[in-house]
């Protein structure tokens, strides 16, 4: 529904050039939810304005829907009219919901019905319907001073959706709202994804939004990707960043080992489904003979499905674990050999450089499973 290819934004500032994005190439299939977290500065901003075109690409394309954006002219409040038509399939909502405030409720839904030439009966009807949609018309009169952070919100939803678009941005829609509003938001977004088959694109600082709604999601930094893919298959990934800051391993990972007595193989598993637990651990322990050590362990759920991840330590060095490590990949497990513990607290690794290349040891395969303690915090990047 939406790609990008090589898509580059160069700023000349206090003659310097500053590449704000660096050959970014996205793919958002059609009806998903794509995240694209990173810290401030990454890019984020710049690369969503690219993508309607309030910002003109330095070089690269935009396709939305089939059409390069990219070949209409003009930009921002200077688009020609095929780029302004081809705007009004692409809904975009802000951190700052960027109301009228002279209007009611009603006015500013209202607004790009006026500008889509609508008679003033259809607007009306086409407003309330949204309203409803949003589940707000019964506030369809009053002005935004008078609304709480997440009702105006929902109107910044309900003008976006006034085009029928089949895209919606989402500009750090939820970052001035509290954890709860937020998450309601999250809901209505994930619900009008799935009713009206709305493609979403988001870009956030929160680890929590990516793990609440997105089915794909990418990592920016210094005005680049990262990473990318489906939630599901980054945390399958052995080595994601991504991974780690979603579904950190919890407890103090990696606190005990140093404390271990010759080489020890630490294993970071992760666990994927929602059948009944399996004692796998304990099953390893019985199965080798093995002494294992849990260092930390989590379960979440992330995009929709259980997730469990777990540290654990073995005596001996890799090679000489090498049939305990065949047996959790005969469970179903995703392992993963870590280095030497990682201390530190989650939230950390984004400012890191990027993992390394994927390990080889490692494979998703579904299988049940629910290792130790409560989920993971709330993680902001910022
Ligand atoms: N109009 C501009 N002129 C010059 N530099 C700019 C301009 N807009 C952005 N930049 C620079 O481009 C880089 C990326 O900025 P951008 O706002 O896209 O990042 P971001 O990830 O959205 O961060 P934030 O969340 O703080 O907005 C930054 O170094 C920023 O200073």
């Amino acid at each position: 529904m939406i790609t990008t290819t090589d898509l580059t934004k160069v700023y000349r500032s206090r003659g310097r050039d500053i590449a704000a994005v660096d050959g970014v190439s996205l793919h958002v299939e059609p009806g998903e939810v794509y995240g694209v977290i990173g810290r401030s500065g990454a890019g984020k901003s710049t690369l969503i304005r690219c993508l309607n075109l309030l910002e003109r690409p330095t070089s690269g394309t935009v396709t939305v829907d089939g059409q390069d954006l990219t070949a209409l002219a003009g930009r921002g409040s200077r688009a020609g009219r095929p780029l302004r038509r081809a705007r009004t399939g692409i809904g975009m909502i802000f951190q700052h919901f960027n109301l009228l405030s002279s209007r009611t409720v009603q006015g500013n839904v209202e607004l790009p019905l006026e500008i889509l030439g609508l008679t003033r009966r259809e607007r009306r009807r086409k407003a309330l319907d949204l309203l409803d949609l949003v589940g707000l018309a019964e506030r369809a009169r009053a002005y935004p001073a008078q609304l709480s952070g997440g009702q105006k919100q929902r109107v910044g939803i309900a003008r976006a959706l006034a085009g029928d678009p089949k895209v919606l941005l989402s500009d750090e829609a939820t970052s001035a709202l509290d954890p709860d509003t937020t998450r309601s938001v999250l809901r209505l977004l994930r619900d009008l994804n799935q009713r009206l088959g709305l493609t979403v694109l988001l870009i956030t600082h929160e680890m929590d939004v990516v793990k609440t709604v997105c089915d794909s999601a990418a990592l920016m930094e210094g005005g680049r990707i990262l990473e990318s893919g489906r939630v599901h298959d980054l945390l399958a990934t052995p080595g994601s960043r991504l991974a780690r800051e979603l579904f950190p391993f919890g407890g103090e990972a990696g606190a005990d080992a140093g404390a271990a007595e010759g080489p020890v193989t630490v294993l970071d598993l992760t666990f994927h489904g929602e059948g009944a637990a399996r004692p796998v651990v304990s099953r390893l322990a019985r199965a080798h003979d093995a002494d294992v050590s849990i260092l930390g362990a989590a379960l979440d759920t992330v995009a929709g499905r259980q997730i469990g991840r777990m540290r654990i330590q073995l005596p001996g060095r890799p090679e000489e674990n090498a049939a305990a490590l065949a047996f959790l990949r005969e469970q179903g497990l995703t392992v993963e050999t870590a280095g030497p513990p990682i201390a530190g607290p989650p939230g950390t690794l984004l400012d890191k450089p990027p993992a390394q290349a994927a390990a080889p040891d490692a494979e998703a395969a579904p299988a049940p499973g629910a290792p130790g303690t409560a989920g993971s915090a709330r993680e902001d990047v910022r």
